[in-house]
């Protein structure tokens, strides 16, 4: 989807944000700006600060610099649970799952304790409302997971999920908190071509729902499929940004990744 760019459709702003692990600077005033409906990829080398940058978006780390703007509102230095219930939501570079849960419970985890409203003392006396949020629950679970495809997988342990199925129920966990917006963190990684394409066919659809993608991705013909901008980053500063097409032929990035350590 090719979002119009004005500051009236900007979804996240981070404007100049910096990070630093002692003298290691991971992210150097960065600045990545997300439009309404745009897929967008953040690429760069090993260590080059990518899951850094979306460490500090979504509160894990905060800033030392620079701001964070999510549909106009500061989320620098807010809990990462405030940040998801604004919506944005995420997935890790290493999957998250509980292998011993079914793929229903792992899904239902993205729920969060008393994101429906019932209180803790709602919760333990089984009262009406706690049993209202549990009905409701469900039936988010049911239509995301029906939405994924991993409906008939419902029931059945996580662990005994193909690998790109688990990727799939990762990303199923973050949209039950209906996101606005979603940072996947190199979701191919580990897929058989197979499962690239599944996934691939995944984001666009989500992206159709009109959920703006933040993606960190090292396989360059997922950049290339789903890509509507790209950034580039090499030690923790944007040194290109365009779309793929541009910075594929761009010198700079060539030099630093495309050349060498892009895939
Ligand atoms: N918690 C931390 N403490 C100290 N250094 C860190 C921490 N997290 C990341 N770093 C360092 O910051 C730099 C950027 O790391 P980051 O994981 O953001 O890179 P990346 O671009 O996501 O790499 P990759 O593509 O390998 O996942 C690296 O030098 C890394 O070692």
């Amino acid at each position: 989807m090719n979002a119009e760019k004005n500051d009236d459709n900007l979804v996240l702003k981070a404007e100049c944000i910096t990070k630093r692990f002692g003298g290691l600077v991971a992210v150097d005033k960065l600045n990545i700006n997300v439009y309404d409906g745009q897929i967008c990829a953040l690429i760069g080398p090993n260590g080059s600060g990518k899951t850094t940058a979306i460490n500090l978006i979504t509160g894990i780390y905060n800033v030392d610099e620079g701001i964070i703007e999510f549909l106009g509102q500061p989320i620098q230095g807010l809990m990462p649970h405030s940040i998801s219930w604004m919506g944005i939501a995420r997935t890790f570079q290493n999957i998250r799952i509980l292998g011993s849960q079914t793929v229903f419970e792992n899904a239902l985890l993205g729920k969060g304790y008393g994101n429906g409203g019932a209180s803790i003392i709602h919760t333990v006396l089984n009262s009406a409302s706690y049993r209202r949020e549990v009905v409701a629950s469900t039936k988010e679970v049911d239509e995301v997971l029906d939405f994924v495809g991993l409906s008939d997988l419902s029931n059945e342990k996580a662990c005994n999920l193909p690998y790109g199925k688990q990727r799939i129920l990762e990303i199923a966990r973050a949209l039950i908190t209906k996101p606005k917006l979603l940072l996947l963190d190199e979701p191919a990684a580990g897929l058989n071509s197979q499962e690239i394409q599944d996934l691939t066919e995944l984001v666009k659809k989500i992206n159709k729902q009109g959920i703006s993608i933040l993606l960190i991705e090292h396989r360059m013909e997922v950049v290339g499929k789903l890509a509507d901008w790209v950034f580039v980053i090499n030690h923790g500063s944007k040194i290109a940004e365009g779309t793929f097409d541009v910075i594929k032929k761009n010198p700079v990035v060539i030099e630093a990744y495309l050349g060498r350590g892009g895939r």
